[in-house]
């Protein structure tokens, strides 16, 4: 028998191991699950996935890296939640879009998604019931926050549970072998901005009409993938949907281009990790007088709240000329001075989430 054979009878005898002990896994995730389903209790905690793949790179000795690490573990959660019960995920679409990959990075590519058009949609999802959890995008870290997102997190009465950061990163995608058969570009508007400078670099000469503006950087994708002799320029996942190879990669302007999203739950999901934040809708009882928010921020001092983001927003419900404003702070409900500020200013501080600060 030949070496490589000896090598993959070792495998064989390994994956028969693996697949054992997952089985084993999952008759204890069954056990948590009907635990779970009889209480009425939450079935994702990001807290404790985030807990187990800590603890799994720390202990790591052998060759795999930390993101395969945890690449792997993220498809066993969705395995293990979809077992627990299986539950709809609704993200800001279309297939393909950075919201999309910001969802598979946490849920895995196994659970089961609904790909809705607009962030609204994903509030109305969860708020129905039709979703279990709603994706959305919250801040971009070189154009602000998503205007939209802060709005209807301050309209609705959905919670924040659990927030996703990833890099915005475009390539150039394209069925084509070299950059002199292409002779069209598909992309949306802020790729092809965010990109100017590959651009210049490598197209500086053509026409406008050789840059083509779509709705979505995976439509850009799909049409590449249709239409001979062009490329997209658009994100990983979107690439990987359509099939189509990608010629050169991460190439944007600013390498330090994150977009952070937020996971929305009809319930809240407290859970105290050590680097918690949490956010408010603050909208000021007597704001008419003089100071009023700084008293208000007198109070954060007071209770030793450390603010991390304010930012005001318009109240949409009136004809008058007033704000409300976002607030993130440091820290979990569950801490005590937390607790005592929202409890004492009930009328005036909406509570809209504590979750695990990963910025
Ligand atoms: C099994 C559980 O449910 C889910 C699945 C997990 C897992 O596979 O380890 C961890 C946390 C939950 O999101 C649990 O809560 O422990």
């Amino acid at each position: 028998m030949s070496e490589i054979s000896e090598l993959r009878k070792d495998i064989d005898t390994i994956d028969d191991a693996i697949l054992d002990l997952l089985s084993k896994r999952m008759e204890i995730v069954n056990q948590i699950g009907i635990i779970k389903r009889e209480s009425n209790s939450l079935i994702y905690h990001p807290d404790r996935e985030k807990e187990i793949i800590d603890r799994l790179i720390n202990r790591n000795k052998g060759k795999l890296s930390a993101s395969a690490i945890e690449a792997i573990f993220l498809e066993v959660f969705g395995v293990s939640r979809n077992l627990e019960l299986p539950e709809l995920i609704s993200y800001l679409g279309p297939e393909g879009s950075f919201t999309h990959q910001a969802a598979e990075s946490r849920f895995g590519a196994v659970a089961d998604y609904i790909s809705l058009p607009s962030i609204k949609s994903i509030f109305d999802s969860v708020e129905t019931g039709r979703a279990k959890y709603g994706i959305v995008p919250i801040e971009n870290n070189q154009e602000g926050m998503v205007k939209e997102t802060m709005d209807l997190l301050y309209e609705r009465n959905l919670f924040i549970i659990s927030e996703i950061i990833i890099p915005v990163n475009f390539c150039l995608a394209t069925k084509e072998q070299s950059l002199q058969s292409i002779n069209q570009i598909f992309s949306k508007d802020i790729a092809f901005n965010q990109c100017q400078g590959f651009l210049n670099d490598y197209f500086g000469s053509k026409s406008n009409d050789f840059f083509v503006q779509v709705d979505s950087t995976s439509k850009a994708a799909k049409l590449a993938n249709d239409t001979k002799s062009t490329a997209a320029l658009c994100s990983h996942i979107a690439a990987k949907i359509y099939g189509l190879p990608i010629l050169f990669d991460n190439i944007q302007d600013n390498d330090s281009n994150q977009t952070r999203f937020v996971i929305l739950s009809k319930v809240e999901n407290l859970k105290k990790t050590g680097k918690d934040k949490t956010s408010f809708a603050v909208k000021l009882k007597d704001d008419h007088k003089p100071g009023t928010l700084l008293k208000l921020l007198q109070e954060f001092e007071e209770e030793k709240i450390n603010l991390l983001k304010i930012e005001s927003r318009p109240q949409k419900d009136t004809n008058e000329f007033k704000f409300w404003f976002f607030i993130d702070v440091e820290g979990n409900k569950l801490d005590q001075n937390i607790e005592h500020l929202i409890e004492t200013k009930k009328e005036e501080i909406t509570f809209l989430g504590s979750y695990m600060n990963l910025c």
